[in-house]
């Protein structure tokens, strides 16, 4: 047996030599899925196939990556480097960069970022003078790309009286004129968006067989990763590509598709042997990643879920520390705790900071960890993973886009920003008139610029010259990046534009955070430029700027090798691990989402989310919520999520220390854990150590963020004699409307911040802000 298999067990094996026919592995978390497609690809090279005829598709850009270096060190690093595997955009732009002829798009199209998307929109909807509150540029383009991942097209949309239907009724009747202006705007420019990568590939398959033809032969195995979250194009292209061989191998688990929101169809992994003949069936179900109780806590939610498929996941690993339960009073304390708990086991575990990942469920939540980690009592270096990326940051994209127009000049959106950036006096009453005019004579801006002298656009002489100086300009900076690398281009065009002069002359810190960043993107070019060299692969501009186009954030690299914590949100950590995990924002309403509960299919959706999250952990995980937080500027009182109450009891231990009740009533019940008999719950002693360092004040976790709004005080506050008295003091009984009656054991805090600490028979220590809390004293 050769070396490299023994390093898988014995189910894993057998999927891994398996040879031809169409196969599905499907499993629960962390038992090697990814790891079997490794193989299974070093293994095939091994047995002679050759690596031009394997395609792999995979989640990430980086899961790609790291897979080839695995599959170097067994097959060679040479032969792994001619293996097609990525992402399925990726895949598919390197495949319509070849044949996007035929649809009649330029090989060098541009690829649109959502952001250049919704900008498209908005003008669009603004030159059809169309509502701008029932037309919301983000909504109109979730819309249109709902419609192109299930392959609905312009004409499809128009034959579908449903839709258009369901499109009156909502108040939006130009849909379809929005939706076809946008793929006309698109065309003309050079340019697809994201799901056009996908749609025009099915277009190309479908329309041109022998182009399809020539790919089915070519790809005589294909691998998916992450099967559970395709959508509809992306089946159908795999199934078409995967028709003459059938050598289709995929990978996945039910219990982990998160993607429905964008389109994704956990059908496709419940029906994939439904669509091939003989389907060979692997299952593994040993987990290798996690500690017993936390693929135990895991499975005892997953349970809950009704559209599943059958499987187990075990493991051999020892049971480890119990799931940590932590409640916190505020989101502020929350990160507070995460922090703390962070730097005890660097202190004490000696773990590194990359060792960890903060999880959430929204974007948002990482206000308070950013406020607390960069307190110079915690000073915790950390990489957000999300968000606005790198790319999309204003400075970057002026500079990119003066990249962008060298390699296609027709693109509308990289053009808008950099004809007047660095001002040059052209002001939006000439952009919008050429955006019209180019529009009625079925041209890009660009071409109507070089055509100046023979349309009539009513422009007086100076604007003439300046768009004449413009284009002069940018046709000068074409010659000069011809025969230059990535680097070289991008380094003349910086300077060149002046645009670092201009950013300096702000002065602010933004300004030079905005220098920096600039700086930064130079780095990364000059460091792409290097690595194809050493390579000996495309170095060009062209090459650099669809790496830019498509990495996801996870690829970026990081500035330096200190370790850092990771933060991001669930739905970026698939497929990836660390040691320990924090799931932070365990609330009702936050997760599951407030917008998920309305259906069993959505909360399912959540729970599976959640699945996800705590399957990320080895070897500790950690549950937090917060039982007060700001959101849309209200501080709201927060209930536990109900998956924390969801996992058997006995794979949980609680850190907060729990409150003796100081009365019985019929709240007690109601605690999160209260359902469970009392002598059932294994509360630990809390720990006695001492702090690591110092907590910052109390008094500094309650100042209201900047941009709070004030609430209106409750009409009925004041509406008669001990209603929701502020007038309160140590010893008071209390009586809050949720929580029921509460001793105040403590105050704290004055004016606007003014805050009791209330001893609830119900819910245990709350803090509250008295200006929300509707308190009414009984005695
Ligand atoms: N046979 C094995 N021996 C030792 N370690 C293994 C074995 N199989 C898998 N692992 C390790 O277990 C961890 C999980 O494997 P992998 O990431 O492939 O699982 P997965 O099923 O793809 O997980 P996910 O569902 O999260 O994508 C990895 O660290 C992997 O190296
Ligand atoms: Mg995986």
């Amino acid at each position: 047996m050769d070396k490299y298999l023994e390093n898988l067990n014995e189910s894993q094996r057998a999927a891994v030599v398996h040879k031809n026919g169409p196969m599905i592995i499907i499993a629960g978390a962390g038992s090697g899925k990814t790891r079997v497609l490794t193989y299974r690809i070093a293994h095939l090279m091994n047995g002679g196939v050759d690596a031009f005829n394997i395609l792999s598709l995979t989640f990430t850009n980086k899961a790609a990556r790291e897979m080839k270096e695995r599959i170097g060190q067994v097959v060679g690093t040479s032969e792994a480097k001619n293996l097609w595997m990525g992402t399925f955009h990726s895949v598919f732009a390197r495949i319509l960069r070849s044949e996007g002829h035929n649809l009649g798009f330029p090989s060098n199209f541009t690829i649109y970022d959502s952001q250049d998307s919704v900008r498209l929109i908005g003008s669009i909807i603004k030159e059809m003078q169309l509502d701008k509150e029932l037309y919301k540029a983000k909504q109109v383009l979730s819309r249109i790309s709902s419609f192109k991942n299930s392959l609905i097209t312009v004409k499809a949309y128009y034959n579908n009286p449903d839709l258009i239907e369901s499109d009156k009724m909502t108040q939006r009747p130009k849909m379809g004129e929005i939706y076809n202006q946008y793929v006309e705007r698109c065309f003309k420019a050079g340019a697809m968006d994201f799901d056009d990568l996908l749609l025009r590939t099915n277009e190309l398959l479908t329309r041109f067989p022998e182009v399809l033809s020539r790919y089915q032969d070519r790809f005589k195995y294909i691998l998916v990763d992450e099967y559970q979250d395709t959508n509809h194009s992306q089946y159908l292209i795999v199934r078409a590509l995967a028709d003459r061989f059938q050598n289709i191998c995929v990978v996945g688990d039910d219990s982990q598709s998160i993607y429905a929101f964008r389109g994704a169809n956990i059908q496709n992994i419940l029906n994939f042997q439904n669509n091939y003949d003989d389907v060979k069936i692997f299952k593994l179900e040993q987990n290798y990643r996690s500690s017993n109780n936390i693929v135990e806590a895991a499975n005892s939610v997953i349970e809950k879920n009704k559209t599943k498929l059958d499987k187990e996941v075990w493991t051999d690993n020892k049971d480890g520390e119990l799931v940590k339960v932590k409640r916190n009073a505020t989101e502020v304390k929350e990160a507070q705790f995460v922090a703390q708990s962070i730097l005890q086991h660097v202190e004490e575990n000696e773990i590194s900071l990359n060792d960890v990942a903060i999880l959430y469920r929204t974007n948002s939540q990482t206000r308070a960890i950013e406020d607390v980690f960069r307190h110079r009592n915690y000073n915790i270096d950390y990489v957000i993973y999300g968000g606005l990326s790198f790319y999309q940051r204003k400075e970057i994209k002026d500079v990119i886009s003066y990249l962008r127009i060298l390699i296609n000049p027709n693109d509308e959106e990289a053009l808008k920003r950099i004809i007047n950036y660095p001002a040059r006096g052209i002001g939006a009453t000439t952009l919008d008139k050429l955006s019209v005019a180019a529009n009625h004579y079925n041209k890009s801006i660009f071409e109507l610029l070089c055509n100046l002298k023979n349309v009539d656009l009513n422009l007086n002489a100076g604007t003439k010259t300046k768009l004449i100086n413009f284009v002069t300009m940018i046709k000068h900076f074409e010659i000069e990046a011809q025969n230059k690398n990535a680097f070289e281009v991008a380094d003349f065009i910086v300077k060149q534009t002046r645009i670092v002069k201009e950013l300096e002359k702000d002065g602010t810190p933004e300004g030079i955070s905005k220098v920096e960043n600039v700086q930064e993107l130079l780095n990364a070019i000059k460091g792409f430029t290097d690595e194809q060299q050493e390579k000996k692969e495309d170095d060009s501009l062209a090459f650099f700027l669809e790496d830019a186009a498509l990495a996801s954030d996870l690829d970026k690299k990081a500035k330096d090798d200190t370790p850092k914590v990771s933060l991001m949100t669930i739905h970026m950590s698939k497929g990836l691990e660390y040691p320990y995990v924090y799931i932070i924002g365990l609330e009702e309403n936050l997760f599951p989402s407030a917008m998920s509960m309305n259906t069993r299919s959505e909360l399912e959706e959540e729970r599976r989310l959640f699945y996800v999250a705590l399957t990320r952990a080895e070897t500790q995980a950690y549950l937090s919520y917060s039982q007060n937080r700001y959101r849309w500027g209200k501080l709201v009182d927060c209930e536990p999520s109900r998956f924390i109450q969801e996992i058997d009891e006995k794979y949980l231990e609680l850190l907060s220390p729990r409150i003796a009740p100081i009365a019985q009533n019929k709240f007690l019940n109601e605690d999160i854990f209260g359902s469970v008999p009392q002598d059932k719950i294994r509360f630990k002693k809390p720990i006695q150590r001492p702090p690591i360092k110092k907590k910052p004040s109390v008094r500094a976790e309650f100042t209201a963020p900047k941009n709070l709004k004030r609430v209106p005080k409750n009409p009925t506050a004041n509406a008669g004699p001990n209603l929701f008295d502020t007038n309160i003091n140590v010893g008071n009984i209390v009586e809050h409307l949720k929580f029921g009656k509460g001793k105040v054991i403590g105050m704290e805090g004055g004016g606007a911040n003014k805050k009791a600490e209330i001893q609830f028979a119900s819910v245990g220590i709350k803090k509250l802000l008295l200006q929300f809390a509707k308190l009414k004293i009984i005695s």
